[in-house]
């Protein structure tokens, strides 16, 4: 892997990695980690997820996926979280050249509210402005939105990720839900993929653990 260099988040590099769920993220962000760290020994490697990453957050993710609730408040708890991650982990770690790999962001948020649940899309990006828009250190106030460099997309039927994760285990709020709205979720992450390939690297998640896993490996990473 090689390392790219025009991103507002350097001397750091923001990783996402996304997927409705069983789609099998889980089972390679660890190693992917690790070879990362082995890769660039000069750079530290955080790994974090969302909803939590911080203590705040860990007790948000506990109500979000296990409490009944508006899907506006669910949208604005997700956002809140998000806050919170990004004040106390994700940007000092950013500022101080570290590389970020999150086990989901914003673009869940636009999958799972917004084309799984329903929310209109203008909502979220009005959070996602108030959330994530930084200035730039340039001396004139030119505003950005802070972003993933990377994401990592795990592509996968919803039938084919449910029949994976009730294999494996008992299903929260999310997971409870029907295929149609994993599909849908799907279906908007696709179209955020689509619209950003420059920042998405699509993964089709049927292919084998192994498969899948030299995938990663190959994907020319430019930090
Ligand atoms: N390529 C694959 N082929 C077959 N099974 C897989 C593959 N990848 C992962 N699995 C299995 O599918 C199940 C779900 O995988 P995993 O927990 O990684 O999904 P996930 O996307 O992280 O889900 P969630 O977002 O809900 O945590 C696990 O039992 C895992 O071993
Ligand atoms: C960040 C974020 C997450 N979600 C959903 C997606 C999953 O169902 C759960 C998190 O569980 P995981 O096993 O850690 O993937 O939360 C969401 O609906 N909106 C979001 O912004």
């Amino acid at each position: 892997m090689s390392l790219m260099t025009q991103s507002p988040n350097q001397p750091g590099f923001f990783i996402t990695f996304e997927g409705i769920d069983g789609a099998g993220k889980s089972t390679h962000i660890e190693a992917f980690a690790t070879t990362l760290a082995k890769q660039y020994p000069h750079k530290e490697v955080v790994l974090t997820r969302e909803p939590g990453g911080t203590a705040l957050g860990e007790k948000l993710r506990d109500l979000l996926l296990h409490h009944p609730m508006h899907l506006e408040t669910e949208a604005l708890l997700m956002f809140a979280a998000r806050r919170e991650h990004l004040a106390t982990v994700i940007e000092p770690a950013l500022s101080a050249g570290k590389i970020v790999i999150s086990d989901r962001f914003t673009d869940a948020s636009f999958a799972y509210q917004g084309g799984g649940r329903g929310l209109d899309l203008a909502k979220l990006y009005e959070l996602e402005v108030w959330v994530q828009m930084r200035l730039k250190n340039d001396g004139v106030g030119q505003r950005y939105l802070l972003q993933p460099d990377l994401t990592f997309l795990f592509d996968l039927p919803s039938e084919t990720a449910e029949a994976r994760r009730s294999a494996v285990r008992e299903p929260d709020k999310f997971e409870q839900l029907n295929t149609s709205f994993f599909e849908n979720v799907r279906q908007e992450y696709l179209r955020r993929a689509k619209d950003d390939p420059a920042r998405f690297r699509l993964i089709d998640a049927s292919q084998t653990k192994e498969q899948i896993w030299n995938l990663l490996q190959e994907t020319s990473i430019t930090i």
